[in-house]
Protein backbone atom coordinates (compact mmCIF):
# COMPACT_ATOMS: atom_id res chain seq x y z
CA UNK A 1 0.00 0.00 0.00
CA UNK A 2 1.77 3.23 -1.00
CA UNK A 3 1.77 5.43 2.21
CA UNK A 4 1.03 9.15 2.06
CA UNK A 5 3.25 11.85 1.31
CA UNK A 6 2.61 13.05 4.79
CA UNK A 7 2.94 10.35 6.67
CA UNK A 8 6.26 7.94 6.73
CA UNK A 9 5.44 4.83 8.55
CA UNK A 10 7.97 3.95 11.65
CA UNK A 11 7.39 0.43 13.83
CA UNK A 12 8.11 0.72 17.57
CA UNK A 13 8.10 -1.98 20.27
CA UNK A 14 4.60 -1.50 21.08
CA UNK A 15 2.97 0.40 18.48
CA UNK A 16 3.40 1.34 15.06
CA UNK A 17 4.10 4.80 14.81
CA UNK A 18 3.56 7.52 12.28
CA UNK A 19 5.98 10.21 11.63
CA UNK A 20 3.84 13.21 10.69
CA UNK A 21 4.61 16.57 9.32
CA UNK A 22 0.73 17.48 9.77
CA UNK A 23 -1.75 18.06 12.62
CA UNK A 24 -1.99 15.98 15.53
CA UNK A 25 -5.66 16.00 14.77
CA UNK A 26 -4.30 13.08 12.21
CA UNK A 27 -3.40 10.07 13.60
CA UNK A 28 -2.09 9.45 16.85
CA UNK A 29 0.26 6.71 18.91
CA UNK A 30 1.30 5.03 21.87
CA UNK A 31 4.39 7.16 23.34
CA UNK A 32 7.99 6.05 24.15
CA UNK A 33 7.94 4.61 27.67
CA UNK A 34 10.30 6.92 28.66
CA UNK A 35 7.80 9.75 28.33
CA UNK A 36 5.02 8.51 30.45
CA UNK A 37 6.96 9.26 33.74
CA UNK A 38 7.87 13.24 33.20
CA UNK A 39 4.79 14.46 35.10
CA UNK A 40 5.01 16.79 37.99
CA UNK A 41 4.87 14.53 40.94
CA UNK A 42 0.90 14.81 42.80
CA UNK A 43 -0.82 15.82 39.15
CA UNK A 44 -4.33 14.28 39.24
CA UNK A 45 -3.23 13.48 35.62
CA UNK A 46 -0.07 11.79 36.61
CA UNK A 47 -2.55 9.21 39.21
CA UNK A 48 -5.32 9.32 36.47
CA UNK A 49 -2.72 7.46 34.53
CA UNK A 50 -0.62 5.32 36.71
CA UNK A 51 -2.43 2.01 34.97
CA UNK A 52 -3.47 3.41 31.90
CA UNK A 53 -1.91 3.48 28.19
CA UNK A 54 -1.51 6.10 27.29
CA UNK A 55 -2.57 7.49 23.99
CA UNK A 56 -0.36 10.18 21.99
CA UNK A 57 -0.75 11.96 18.82
CA UNK A 58 2.39 10.86 16.98
CA UNK A 59 5.76 11.42 18.46
CA UNK A 60 4.82 13.61 21.89
CA UNK A 61 7.78 15.94 21.07
CA UNK A 62 6.15 16.36 17.75
CA UNK A 63 3.21 18.40 20.06
CA UNK A 64 4.35 22.06 19.67
CA UNK A 65 2.92 24.66 23.01
CA UNK A 66 3.01 28.39 23.22
CA UNK A 67 2.22 29.49 26.76
CA UNK A 68 1.51 33.28 27.09
CA UNK A 69 1.32 35.56 29.65
CA UNK A 70 3.23 33.67 32.27
CA UNK A 71 1.77 31.11 33.23
CA UNK A 72 2.98 29.13 36.06
CA UNK A 73 6.06 26.76 36.41
CA UNK A 74 3.58 24.16 37.80
CA UNK A 75 1.88 23.91 34.53
CA UNK A 76 4.80 24.23 32.62
CA UNK A 77 6.53 21.32 34.17
CA UNK A 78 3.53 19.21 33.50
CA UNK A 79 3.36 19.98 29.64
CA UNK A 80 7.19 19.71 29.61
CA UNK A 81 6.93 16.06 31.78
CA UNK A 82 4.93 14.96 28.85
CA UNK A 83 7.87 15.54 26.32
CA UNK A 84 5.75 18.46 24.72
CA UNK A 85 7.60 20.73 23.06
CA UNK A 86 7.00 24.21 25.33
CA UNK A 87 7.81 27.72 24.07
CA UNK A 88 7.10 30.22 27.27
CA UNK A 89 6.76 33.75 26.71
CA UNK A 90 5.79 36.18 29.93
CA UNK A 91 3.69 38.42 27.69
CA UNK A 92 1.12 38.25 26.23
CA UNK A 93 1.12 39.03 21.79
CA UNK A 94 0.01 41.73 19.90
CA UNK A 95 -2.38 40.21 17.34
CA UNK A 96 0.05 40.09 14.25
CA UNK A 97 2.90 38.03 16.41
CA UNK A 98 0.20 36.39 17.73
CA UNK A 99 -1.02 34.73 14.25
CA UNK A 100 2.07 34.33 12.95
CA UNK A 101 2.83 32.04 16.42
CA UNK A 102 -0.63 30.44 16.52
CA UNK A 103 -0.18 28.78 12.86
CA UNK A 104 2.19 26.88 14.04
CA UNK A 105 1.12 25.48 17.46
CA UNK A 106 -1.25 22.71 18.19
CA UNK A 107 -1.87 24.00 21.60
CA UNK A 108 -1.72 27.31 23.12
CA UNK A 109 -1.95 28.59 27.09
CA UNK A 110 -2.94 32.21 27.64
CA UNK A 111 -4.80 33.78 30.71
CA UNK A 112 -6.57 37.55 30.09
CA UNK A 113 -5.16 39.64 27.86
CA UNK A 114 -4.65 37.06 24.88
CA UNK A 115 -7.62 37.74 22.63
CA UNK A 116 -8.32 34.93 20.91
CA UNK A 117 -11.17 36.43 18.47
CA UNK A 118 -12.25 34.26 15.25
CA UNK A 119 -9.76 36.51 12.83
CA UNK A 120 -6.66 34.88 15.01
CA UNK A 121 -8.40 31.28 15.44
CA UNK A 122 -8.79 31.32 11.68
CA UNK A 123 -5.14 31.30 11.19
CA UNK A 124 -4.58 28.06 13.89
CA UNK A 125 -4.50 25.37 11.53
CA UNK A 126 -2.98 23.07 13.39
CA UNK A 127 -4.89 24.04 17.09
CA UNK A 128 -6.29 21.51 19.10
CA UNK A 129 -7.10 23.11 22.13
CA UNK A 130 -6.70 26.47 24.06
CA UNK A 131 -5.82 26.75 27.83
CA UNK A 132 -7.32 29.62 29.57
CA UNK A 133 -5.42 29.42 32.73
CA UNK A 134 -7.84 31.53 34.66
CA UNK A 135 -11.45 31.81 35.31
CA UNK A 136 -12.57 34.39 32.30
CA UNK A 137 -13.09 32.84 29.16
CA UNK A 138 -14.25 36.15 27.68
CA UNK A 139 -11.00 36.41 25.71
CA UNK A 140 -11.74 33.52 23.45
CA UNK A 141 -14.47 32.63 20.49
CA UNK A 142 -15.88 29.91 22.55
CA UNK A 143 -18.23 29.10 19.24
CA UNK A 144 -15.81 29.73 16.65
CA UNK A 145 -13.49 27.04 18.61
CA UNK A 146 -16.41 24.90 18.78
CA UNK A 147 -17.38 24.91 15.80
CA UNK A 148 -13.84 24.38 14.36
CA UNK A 149 -13.46 21.49 16.58
CA UNK A 150 -11.40 23.16 19.14
CA UNK A 151 -11.64 22.43 22.56
CA UNK A 152 -10.84 25.18 25.06
CA UNK A 153 -10.55 24.52 28.92
CA UNK A 154 -9.94 27.37 32.12
CA UNK A 155 -9.69 26.76 35.81
CA UNK A 156 -13.20 27.94 37.21
CA UNK A 157 -12.32 28.46 40.77
CA UNK A 158 -9.22 28.45 41.75
CA UNK A 159 -8.54 31.95 42.50
CA UNK A 160 -11.76 32.86 43.77
CA UNK A 161 -10.60 32.87 47.03
CA UNK A 162 -7.63 34.93 46.02
CA UNK A 163 -10.06 37.30 44.58
CA UNK A 164 -12.62 37.52 47.11
CA UNK A 165 -9.79 38.19 49.91
CA UNK A 166 -8.31 41.13 47.96
CA UNK A 167 -12.17 42.45 48.11
CA UNK A 168 -12.38 42.40 51.77
CA UNK A 169 -8.62 44.23 51.93
CA UNK A 170 -10.04 46.71 49.76
CA UNK A 171 -13.47 47.42 51.72
CA UNK A 172 -11.82 48.26 55.02
CA UNK A 173 -8.76 50.28 52.91
CA UNK A 174 -11.82 52.88 51.38
CA UNK A 175 -13.22 52.98 54.34
CA UNK A 176 -10.26 54.29 55.73
CA UNK A 177 -9.03 56.24 53.22
CA UNK A 178 -5.86 54.09 53.63
CA UNK A 179 -4.41 54.28 50.53
CA UNK A 180 -4.55 58.33 50.65
CA UNK A 181 -2.90 58.11 54.08
CA UNK A 182 -0.40 56.00 53.20
CA UNK A 183 0.56 57.90 49.63
CA UNK A 184 0.49 61.06 51.93
CA UNK A 185 3.12 59.28 54.42
CA UNK A 186 4.77 58.32 51.70
CA UNK A 187 5.56 62.06 50.50
CA UNK A 188 6.80 63.41 53.96
CA UNK A 189 3.03 64.63 55.12
CA UNK A 190 1.37 63.43 58.36
CA UNK A 191 -2.33 63.70 58.17
CA UNK A 192 -4.56 62.10 61.08
CA UNK A 193 -8.29 62.51 60.07
CA UNK A 194 -11.30 60.58 61.58
CA UNK A 195 -14.13 62.53 59.41
CA UNK A 196 -15.62 60.24 56.80
CA UNK A 197 -13.80 57.14 57.77
CA UNK A 198 -15.44 54.37 59.06
CA UNK A 199 -15.66 50.52 60.57
CA UNK A 200 -17.17 48.32 58.46
CA UNK A 201 -19.30 46.58 60.70
CA UNK A 202 -23.08 47.22 60.77
CA UNK A 203 -22.48 48.36 56.85
CA UNK A 204 -24.03 46.39 53.75
CA UNK A 205 -22.08 44.93 51.20
CA UNK A 206 -23.90 44.46 47.84
CA UNK A 207 -22.63 41.63 45.91
CA UNK A 208 -23.46 41.78 42.26
CA UNK A 209 -22.77 38.57 41.18
CA UNK A 210 -23.10 35.73 43.63
CA UNK A 211 -21.60 33.00 41.64
CA UNK A 212 -17.96 31.41 43.06
CA UNK A 213 -16.50 34.43 43.79
CA UNK A 214 -19.74 36.59 45.06
CA UNK A 215 -20.49 33.43 47.46
CA UNK A 216 -17.08 33.29 48.89
CA UNK A 217 -16.91 37.08 49.68
CA UNK A 218 -20.17 36.80 51.12
CA UNK A 219 -19.24 34.17 53.89
CA UNK A 220 -15.73 36.46 54.50
CA UNK A 221 -17.83 39.83 54.68
CA UNK A 222 -20.16 38.30 57.02
CA UNK A 223 -17.36 36.94 59.33
CA UNK A 224 -16.37 40.86 59.38
CA UNK A 225 -19.96 42.06 60.85
CA UNK A 226 -21.10 42.93 57.67
CA UNK A 227 -25.18 42.30 56.19
CA UNK A 228 -24.72 41.33 52.94
CA UNK A 229 -27.29 41.19 49.53
CA UNK A 230 -26.74 40.31 46.27
CA UNK A 231 -28.50 40.32 43.44
CA UNK A 232 -27.74 37.72 40.22
CA UNK A 233 -29.51 36.73 36.87
CA UNK A 234 -30.67 33.58 39.01
CA UNK A 235 -32.18 33.01 42.13
CA UNK A 236 -29.36 31.59 43.87
CA UNK A 237 -29.03 29.96 47.56
CA UNK A 238 -28.08 32.66 50.27
CA UNK A 239 -25.07 31.08 52.28
CA UNK A 240 -25.03 32.64 56.04
CA UNK A 241 -27.76 35.52 56.30
CA UNK A 242 -27.36 36.60 52.96
CA UNK A 243 -30.18 38.20 51.14
CA UNK A 244 -31.31 38.04 47.59
CA UNK A 245 -32.83 41.29 46.01
CA UNK A 246 -35.02 41.24 42.86
CA UNK A 247 -33.15 43.83 40.96
CA UNK A 248 -30.01 45.60 40.46
CA UNK A 249 -31.12 48.88 41.40
CA UNK A 250 -32.62 47.62 44.56
CA UNK A 251 -29.25 46.44 45.66
CA UNK A 252 -27.83 49.84 44.74
CA UNK A 253 -30.50 51.76 46.71
CA UNK A 254 -29.31 49.65 49.96
CA UNK A 255 -25.82 48.87 50.04
CA UNK A 256 -22.54 50.91 51.39
CA UNK A 257 -20.50 49.00 49.38
CA UNK A 258 -20.97 47.84 45.92
CA UNK A 259 -18.38 44.56 45.03
CA UNK A 260 -18.76 43.24 41.45
CA UNK A 261 -18.84 39.93 39.98
CA UNK A 262 -20.29 39.38 37.12
CA UNK A 263 -18.88 37.48 34.08
CA UNK A 264 -17.80 39.94 30.44
CA UNK A 265 -21.22 39.84 28.54
CA UNK A 266 -23.55 41.92 26.20
CA UNK A 267 -25.62 42.52 29.15
CA UNK A 268 -22.52 43.36 31.64
CA UNK A 269 -21.31 45.78 29.52
CA UNK A 270 -21.49 49.43 31.33
CA UNK A 271 -23.80 47.51 33.94
CA UNK A 272 -22.79 50.37 36.18
CA UNK A 273 -23.09 53.98 34.51
CA UNK A 274 -24.13 57.33 35.22
CA UNK A 275 -28.15 56.00 35.92
CA UNK A 276 -27.21 53.22 38.38
CA UNK A 277 -24.02 55.84 39.91
CA UNK A 278 -27.42 58.01 40.89
CA UNK A 279 -29.68 55.13 42.48
CA UNK A 280 -26.36 54.15 44.60
CA UNK A 281 -26.44 55.73 48.18
CA UNK A 282 -24.61 59.43 48.81
CA UNK A 283 -21.08 58.30 49.83
CA UNK A 284 -20.92 54.76 48.87
CA UNK A 285 -18.27 52.71 47.54
CA UNK A 286 -17.79 50.57 44.31
CA UNK A 287 -15.23 47.39 43.60
CA UNK A 288 -14.61 46.18 40.61
CA UNK A 289 -12.48 43.16 40.38
CA UNK A 290 -14.67 41.78 37.80
CA UNK A 291 -13.88 42.56 33.80
CA UNK A 292 -13.28 46.38 32.66
CA UNK A 293 -16.31 46.71 30.67
CA UNK A 294 -18.30 46.52 33.62
CA UNK A 295 -18.14 49.91 34.29
CA UNK A 296 -18.43 53.06 32.32
CA UNK A 297 -15.71 54.79 34.01
CA UNK A 298 -16.41 58.63 32.57
CA UNK A 299 -19.87 57.70 34.30
CA UNK A 300 -17.52 56.67 37.33
CA UNK A 301 -15.24 59.63 37.33
CA UNK A 302 -17.94 62.10 37.34
CA UNK A 303 -19.28 60.52 40.30
CA UNK A 304 -16.24 60.35 42.36
CA UNK A 305 -15.94 63.91 41.23
CA UNK A 306 -19.20 64.67 42.79
CA UNK A 307 -18.86 63.14 46.21
CA UNK A 308 -21.61 60.49 45.49
CA UNK A 309 -19.23 57.56 45.31
CA UNK A 310 -17.21 58.09 48.39
CA UNK A 311 -14.25 55.37 46.83
CA UNK A 312 -13.60 52.44 44.42
CA UNK A 313 -11.55 50.07 43.92
CA UNK A 314 -10.75 48.89 40.26
CA UNK A 315 -8.37 45.71 39.51
CA UNK A 316 -10.23 45.28 35.97
CA UNK A 317 -9.86 47.83 33.08
CA UNK A 318 -11.07 47.80 29.44
CA UNK A 319 -7.72 47.82 28.04
CA UNK A 320 -4.93 46.78 29.73
CA UNK A 321 -1.44 46.95 29.38
CA UNK A 322 0.62 44.00 27.06
CA UNK A 323 3.59 43.38 29.93
CA UNK A 324 4.67 44.15 33.04
CA UNK A 325 6.31 47.61 33.16
CA UNK A 326 3.93 48.84 29.94
CA UNK A 327 2.13 52.08 31.11
CA UNK A 328 -1.12 52.98 32.13
CA UNK A 329 -2.27 56.17 30.02
CA UNK A 330 -4.59 58.26 28.27
CA UNK A 331 -3.47 56.18 24.91
CA UNK A 332 -4.31 53.22 26.20
CA UNK A 333 -7.76 54.33 28.09
CA UNK A 334 -8.26 58.22 27.13
CA UNK A 335 -9.94 58.68 30.85
CA UNK A 336 -6.99 57.15 32.37
CA UNK A 337 -5.12 60.43 33.86
CA UNK A 338 -8.17 61.36 34.58
CA UNK A 339 -8.82 58.47 36.48
CA UNK A 340 -5.33 58.74 38.38
CA UNK A 341 -6.16 61.92 39.89
CA UNK A 342 -8.72 61.10 42.26
CA UNK A 343 -8.50 60.44 45.83
CA UNK A 344 -9.32 57.15 47.58
CA UNK A 345 -9.22 55.57 44.48
CA UNK A 346 -7.65 51.83 44.63
CA UNK A 347 -6.17 51.28 41.01
CA UNK A 348 -4.54 47.33 40.92
CA UNK A 349 -2.96 45.91 37.59
CA UNK A 350 -5.62 42.93 37.69
CA UNK A 351 -3.77 41.00 40.26
CA UNK A 352 -7.58 39.78 41.95
CA UNK A 353 -6.03 36.26 41.10
CA UNK A 354 -2.46 36.80 41.16
CA UNK A 355 -1.46 34.28 44.88
CA UNK A 356 0.96 32.06 44.95
CA UNK A 357 -1.76 29.55 45.50
CA UNK A 358 -4.48 30.34 42.95
CA UNK A 359 -1.86 30.74 40.68
CA UNK A 360 -0.17 27.07 41.27
CA UNK A 361 -3.31 25.72 42.04
CA UNK A 362 -4.47 27.12 37.99
CA UNK A 363 -1.10 25.52 36.66
CA UNK A 364 -2.03 22.24 37.75
CA UNK A 365 -5.62 22.06 36.87
CA UNK A 366 -5.13 23.50 33.43
CA UNK A 367 -2.25 21.61 32.29
CA UNK A 368 -4.06 18.44 33.60
CA UNK A 369 -7.01 19.15 31.39
CA UNK A 370 -4.73 19.84 28.06
CA UNK A 371 -2.70 16.60 28.61
CA UNK A 372 -6.26 14.59 29.19
CA UNK A 373 -6.93 15.83 26.08
CA UNK A 374 -4.74 15.44 23.84
CA UNK A 375 -3.34 12.18 25.31
CA UNK A 376 -7.08 10.42 25.76
CA UNK A 377 -9.48 13.06 24.00
CA UNK A 378 -11.48 13.57 27.45
CA UNK A 379 -13.87 16.93 27.21
CA UNK A 380 -14.64 16.94 30.81
CA UNK A 381 -14.71 20.53 31.75
CA UNK A 382 -14.48 21.91 28.44
CA UNK A 383 -16.17 24.83 28.34
CA UNK A 384 -17.17 25.20 24.79
CA UNK A 385 -17.05 21.48 24.12
CA UNK A 386 -19.30 18.27 25.01
CA UNK A 387 -18.15 17.12 28.32
CA UNK A 388 -17.57 13.44 27.07
CA UNK A 389 -14.97 10.83 29.48
CA UNK A 390 -14.05 7.65 29.02
CA UNK A 391 -12.35 5.36 30.95
CA UNK A 392 -8.28 5.47 29.87
CA UNK A 393 -7.24 2.01 27.24
CA UNK A 394 -4.96 -0.46 29.46
CA UNK A 395 -1.85 -1.95 28.49
CA UNK A 396 -3.86 -5.08 28.04
CA UNK A 397 -6.02 -3.66 25.11
CA UNK A 398 -3.07 -3.69 23.01
CA UNK A 399 -4.87 -3.51 19.83
CA UNK A 400 -7.17 -0.94 20.32
CA UNK A 401 -8.07 2.58 19.23
CA UNK A 402 -9.85 5.39 20.38
CA UNK A 403 -12.06 7.03 18.09
CA UNK A 404 -12.75 10.65 18.49
CA UNK A 405 -15.12 12.31 15.83
CA UNK A 406 -16.47 15.83 16.36
CA UNK A 407 -19.25 17.02 14.45
CA UNK A 408 -21.78 19.19 13.13
CA UNK A 409 -24.74 17.84 15.20
CA UNK A 410 -27.18 17.32 12.57
CA UNK A 411 -29.31 14.01 11.84
CA UNK A 412 -27.94 10.60 10.71
CA UNK A 413 -24.33 11.05 11.85
CA UNK A 414 -24.14 7.93 14.39
CA UNK A 415 -25.82 5.44 11.38
CA UNK A 416 -22.53 7.18 9.60
CA UNK A 417 -20.35 6.46 11.82
CA UNK A 418 -21.37 3.12 13.42
CA UNK A 419 -21.64 2.07 9.30
CA UNK A 420 -17.76 2.36 9.32
CA UNK A 421 -17.02 1.36 12.25
CA UNK A 422 -18.88 -1.45 11.89
CA UNK A 423 -16.25 -4.13 11.09
CA UNK A 424 -14.65 -3.45 14.29
CA UNK A 425 -15.74 -4.45 17.48
CA UNK A 426 -16.97 -1.32 19.14
CA UNK A 427 -15.88 -1.76 22.67
CA UNK A 428 -17.37 2.00 24.27
CA UNK A 429 -19.32 4.49 22.37
CA UNK A 430 -20.29 7.65 23.57
CA UNK A 431 -21.61 10.63 22.14
CA UNK A 432 -23.06 13.97 23.29
CA UNK A 433 -23.73 17.59 21.57
CA UNK A 434 -23.75 20.89 22.86
CA UNK A 435 -26.11 23.36 20.42
CA UNK A 436 -24.91 23.09 17.28
CA UNK A 437 -21.49 20.74 17.85
CA UNK A 438 -21.51 17.14 18.48
CA UNK A 439 -18.54 14.98 20.18
CA UNK A 440 -18.11 11.32 19.81
CA UNK A 441 -16.07 8.90 21.04
CA UNK A 442 -15.54 5.21 20.45
CA UNK A 443 -13.12 2.71 21.48
CA UNK A 444 -12.42 0.17 19.03
CA UNK A 445 -10.61 -3.73 18.85
CA UNK A 446 -9.08 -6.07 16.76
CA UNK A 447 -7.70 -2.86 14.60
CA UNK A 448 -4.84 -3.40 12.33
CA UNK A 449 -2.63 -0.88 11.77
CA UNK A 450 -3.82 -0.57 8.26
CA UNK A 451 -7.06 -0.25 9.05
CA UNK A 452 -6.71 3.01 11.22
CA UNK A 453 -5.65 5.07 8.31
CA UNK A 454 -8.81 3.52 6.27
CA UNK A 455 -11.46 4.54 9.75
CA UNK A 456 -9.93 7.98 9.81
CA UNK A 457 -10.32 8.35 5.84
CA UNK A 458 -13.43 7.66 5.60
CA UNK A 459 -14.69 9.63 8.60
CA UNK A 460 -13.12 12.73 7.10
CA UNK A 461 -15.43 11.90 4.11
CA UNK A 462 -18.25 12.35 6.00
CA UNK A 463 -20.28 15.85 5.24
CA UNK A 464 -20.48 16.33 9.28
CA UNK A 465 -17.21 16.07 9.91
CA UNK A 466 -15.43 19.39 12.09
CA UNK A 467 -12.37 17.35 12.85
CA UNK A 468 -11.54 13.58 13.43
CA UNK A 469 -8.68 12.25 15.80
CA UNK A 470 -7.22 8.29 15.97
CA UNK A 471 -5.58 8.03 19.51
CA UNK A 472 -3.93 4.17 20.05
N1 LIG B 1 -9.73 40.29 38.97
C1 LIG B 1 -9.37 39.06 38.77
O1 LIG B 1 -8.19 38.72 38.79
C2 LIG B 1 -10.42 38.02 38.51
C3 LIG B 1 -10.18 36.71 38.92
C4 LIG B 1 -11.15 35.76 38.69
C5 LIG B 1 -12.31 36.09 38.03
N2 LIG B 1 -12.51 37.37 37.61
C6 LIG B 1 -13.75 37.76 36.95
O2 LIG B 1 -14.81 37.56 37.86
C7 LIG B 1 -15.92 37.04 37.15
C8 LIG B 1 -16.81 36.26 38.09
O3 LIG B 1 -16.12 35.10 38.50
P1 LIG B 1 -16.88 33.88 39.20
O4 LIG B 1 -15.92 32.78 39.25
O5 LIG B 1 -17.53 34.31 40.43
O6 LIG B 1 -17.97 33.57 38.10
P2 LIG B 1 -19.26 32.66 38.26
O7 LIG B 1 -19.62 32.25 36.88
O8 LIG B 1 -19.05 31.64 39.30
O9 LIG B 1 -20.36 33.70 38.79
C9 LIG B 1 -20.84 34.76 38.03
C10 LIG B 1 -22.25 35.06 38.51
O10 LIG B 1 -22.70 36.22 37.81
C11 LIG B 1 -24.08 36.02 37.50
N3 LIG B 1 -24.44 36.92 36.40
C12 LIG B 1 -24.20 36.79 35.09
N4 LIG B 1 -24.69 37.86 34.41
C13 LIG B 1 -25.25 38.66 35.34
C14 LIG B 1 -25.92 39.91 35.26
N5 LIG B 1 -26.11 40.52 34.09
N6 LIG B 1 -26.38 40.45 36.40
C15 LIG B 1 -26.22 39.83 37.60
N7 LIG B 1 -25.58 38.63 37.73
C16 LIG B 1 -25.11 38.07 36.61
C17 LIG B 1 -24.17 34.55 37.14
O11 LIG B 1 -25.50 34.07 37.23
C18 LIG B 1 -23.25 33.95 38.19
O12 LIG B 1 -23.94 33.57 39.36
C19 LIG B 1 -15.28 36.18 36.06
O13 LIG B 1 -16.12 36.04 34.95
C20 LIG B 1 -14.04 36.93 35.71
O14 LIG B 1 -14.34 37.79 34.65
C21 LIG B 1 -11.58 38.34 37.85
O1 LIG C 1 -4.60 35.83 35.52
C1 LIG C 1 -5.26 36.49 34.73
O2 LIG C 1 -4.77 37.11 33.77
C2 LIG C 1 -6.77 36.57 34.85
C3 LIG C 1 -7.28 36.53 36.25
C4 LIG C 1 -8.80 36.59 36.28
O3 LIG C 1 -9.29 37.70 35.66
C5 LIG C 1 -9.46 35.35 35.77
O4 LIG C 1 -10.27 35.43 34.86
O5 LIG C 1 -9.18 34.29 36.34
Amino acid sequence: MAVPRDIARTSSANAVSYSLSVSPTATFHSPPSSSQGGFMAGSLAQRAAAAAKQLKPFSTEDVKILLLENVNQTGRDILKGQGYQVEFLKSSLPEDQLIEKIRDVHVIGIRSKTKLTAKVLQEAKNLLVIGCFCIGTNQVDLDYAAKHGIAVFNSPFANSRSVAELVIAEIITLARQLGDRSLEMHRGTWNKVSAKCWEIRGKTLGIVGYGHIGSQLSVLAEAMGMSVIYYDIVTLMAIGSARQVPTLDALLEEADFVSLHVPETPETKNLLSAKQFERMKDGSYLINASRGTVVDIPALIKAMRAGKVAGAALDVYPNEPAANGDYFVNDLNSWAEDLRGLSNLILTPHIGGSTEEAQRAIGVEVADALVRYINQGTTLASVNLPEVMMRSLTLEEPNHARIIYIHRNVPGVLRKVNEILAEHNVDKQISDSKGDVAYLMADISDVKTEDIKEIRDSLDSLNSRILTRVLY
